[in-house]
This record gives structure tokens, C-alpha cells and sequence, in this order.
């Protein structure tokens, strides 16, 4: 991993819900292997944008796009990409955990059972690395055939990014993912995020600067549809070039 190559590369990135101009111009190079933060107040486009990344919009209705998006140098909206294979690349993780109704051995293995691996110490080495890679699996070990809805919010958070860590993605976007969670469990994900950034490269939505500010290395300000501002965590919260920037951090709006 090239912690100075860029990832993701938006150029003139439009997005429109029908008449709605919901992403307005958005120029982003995101960076392998750093955490990269989205901030701004409530329906400013963060979770659009991430979704925009690994086409998750195009499953709305009535959304238009504009612009491009390249993943490695390669167009992700070229009509030759195969979203699934995309979307394999791009581990997602949402706001609230959202284990599926069954065995946390079998929520592991779901994803690499899709895509043909039936092998069971192949599946049993992957969920023993995903949880591991999730930092749950000793709290998890001796309960791996029980149902993932008994685990607490925390763990159950955890879990889904085991989830996501089990089909070996190259990005993980999460979306809020602490918004659900106790301090505690909040603590731990971020002290999670950390490690994750040495193997994988992260995106963030957060409504909780504080936590942009603790673990992200870049951070995007956005507001009604525009990246007002992107730069390095500590340019942002420690000398923000936008006045609009500025009045945001130190809470005078939002
Ligand atoms: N599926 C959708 N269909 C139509 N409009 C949408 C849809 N999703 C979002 N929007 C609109 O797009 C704009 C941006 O919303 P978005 O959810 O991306 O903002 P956000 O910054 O993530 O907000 P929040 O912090 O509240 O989650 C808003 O005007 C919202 O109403």
C-alpha cells in the first residue's frame, strides 16, 4: 500500500435527485491508506457522496450523475464495470449494525459464500481472520453458532465490519458507523478504524467532529452539495482556510 497514492479521484462529480442538485461540482482525490472524513451539517451530501463511490446511488430512482469517479486510475461508471465486483472492492458499514438473522459464523461467511467458497476450513480461516481483523473475535469465539442478534450494539457493529473485512475489500465506507453506539463501543470502533487504515483505505461520514478530529488524517467540509473545504485533519480543525469552514468547527451553526 502507497500511503501518498490516491485512491479514489472524483472530477466534476454532479449528482441530482430529479430537480434536486444534491452534489455540486465535487473534486476529491481520497488517499490509500488514511482515514478521510466527511463533516457538515444535516443533508449536506456526505452520505450521497460516499454512496456515489461505489454506485450504491444508482439503485434510487430518478438520480443523475454526472462527472467521473475513478477507482485506480479506472472509471467505476464506464458501462463495462460489474457493479458486483465493485462493490466486493468496497466494504460498507451503515449507522445502525445491521447483522443478518443468523449464526455470527454464518454472517461472516455469507459473503464469501456468495462469491463460491464452500471449503469449510477455507470459510473457517476466513471468519476467524475477518473477526479477528474486527478486533470481536475473543469476545465472540465461544459463541459462534449463536445467533448474532444476541450480541450487544457494540459488538454487533463489529461484527458488520468483520462482515465487510470477509470479502477481502480494498476500501471501507462507513457511514456514521458510531452514531448508534455508547461512548464505550464508540471508543472501541475508533481505536478499530486506526488499525484498519494500515490494510485498507476509509472513508467516514460523521456528525461527530470530535471524532474527525481523533481519527481521520483528512477531513472534507461540506455544505448544501459542495466540498467547501479538504485538507488534512489539522489544517481543518487548526487553520481553516473558510470562513464558513471556521464557523462550523467551532459549532456557531449546524
Ligand atoms: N434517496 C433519495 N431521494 C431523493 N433525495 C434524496 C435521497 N437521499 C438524499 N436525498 C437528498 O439529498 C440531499 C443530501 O442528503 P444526504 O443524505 O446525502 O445528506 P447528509 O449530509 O448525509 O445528511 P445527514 O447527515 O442528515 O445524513 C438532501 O437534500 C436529501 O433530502
Amino acid at each position: 500500500m502507497n500511503e501518498n497514492q490516491n485512491k479514489i479521484i472524483t472530477e466534476n462529480l454532479n449528482l441530482y435527485y430529479g430537480e434536486n442538485h444534491a452534489l455540486k461540482d465535487i473534486n476529491m482525490k481520497i488517499r490509500e491508506g488514511a482515514i478521510t472524513a466527511f463533516i457538515g451539517p444535516s443533508g449536506c451530501g456526505k452520505s450521497t457522496f460516499l454512496k456515489t463511490l461505489n454506485r450504491m446511488n444508482d439503485l434510487v430512482d430518478c438520480v443523475r450523475i454526472e462527472g467521473k469517479v475513478y477507482l485506480d486510475g479506472e472509471d467505476i461508471y464506464d458501462p463495462k464495470v460489474d457493479t458486483t465486483l465493485l462493490r466486493k472492492k468496497m466494504g460498507m458499514v451503515f449507522q445502525q449494525p445491521n447483522p443478518f438473522p443468523m449464526s455470527i459464523y454464518d454472517n461472516i461467511a455469507y459473503g464469501p459464500r456468495i462469491h463460491g467458497i464452500k471449503n469449510k476450513a477455507a470459510l473457517d480461516e476466513i471468519v476467524e481472520r475477518s473477526l479477528r481483523g474486527a478486533a470481536i473475535f475473543d469476545e465472540v469465539k465461544d459463541r459462534l453458532k449463536k445467533s448474532a442478534l444476541g450480541l450487544s450494539g457494540g459488538q454487533q457493529q463489529r461484527l458488520c465490519i468483520a462482515r465487510a473485512l470477509a470479502v477481502e475489500p480494498e476500501i471501507l465506507l462507513m457511514d456514521e458507523p458510531t452514531s448508534a453506539l455508547d461512548p464505550i463501543s464508540t471508543l472501541k470502533v475508533e481505536e478499530l478504524m486506526e488499525e484498519l487504515k494500515k490494510d485498507y483505505t476509509v472513508v467516514v461520514v460523521t456528525h461527530n467532529m470530535q471524532q474527525a478530529a481523533r481519527v481521520s488524517d483528512y477531513t472534507a467540509f461540506f455544505l448544501v452539495g459542495e466540498v467547501i473545504e479538504f485538507d488534512t485533519t489539522d489544517n481543518i480543525f487548526s487553520r481553516p482556510r473558510d470562513k464558513r469552514t471556521e464557523d462550523y468547527i467551532t459549532g456557531r451553526f449546524g
